[in-house]
């Protein structure tokens, strides 16, 4: 059975997107120190979005507006291993400060139109292509 995992590509502004925030893992061993959307798995008979506000505020002390999608190649989102699919939203925080309080011990608000920054990071593998997306999408 596919999991399904939802994530945030968070922008300072949704109408005038200029930063993006990148958070880093604690874990697992073989995620520790990689950077990725703020989110996780969705969990049985909550929606995708209900399970992406859900996470945001327990990893980062957010609430959020959702914007639009980041377009996938799939409906159920952008591959990640044999077993995980991501849906991805744009997001803008209405209320709190990011701060890394779970699964997190770094947070970085990184400018899309500064390519090397943002495709420097150690993103987790999978994330590259949604990371050219949200950069593509936020032009
Ligand atoms: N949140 C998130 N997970 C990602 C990204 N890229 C990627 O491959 N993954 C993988 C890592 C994990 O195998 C899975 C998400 O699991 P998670 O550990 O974040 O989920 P969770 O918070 O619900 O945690 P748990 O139930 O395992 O405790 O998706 C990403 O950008 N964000």
């Amino acid at each position: 059975m596919t999991v399904q995992v939802v994530g945030a590509a968070i922008v300072d502004s949704l109408a005038r997107p200029t930063r993006l925030l990148a958070a880093r893992r604690t874990a697992p061993p073989a995620f520790a120190g990689m950077w990725e959307f703020p989110g996780g798995k969705v969990e049985p008979g909550e929606t995708h979005e209900a399970g992406l506000h859900r996470e945001l505020a327990e990893e980062l002390g957010v609430r959020v507006r959702l914007g639009r999608e980041v377009p996938a190649p799939e409906s159920d989102g952008w591959p990640l291993n044999a077993k995980a699919v991501m849906r991805v939203w744009f997001a803008e925080i209405v209320d709190g400060h990011a701060a890394p309080l779970q699964d997190h011990d770094e947070l970085r608000w990184v400018p899309l139109d500064d390519v090397e920054r943002l495709t420097g990071l150690a993103w987790i593998p999978a994330d590259f292509p949604i990371v050219e997306a949200v950069r593509l999408h936020s032009a």
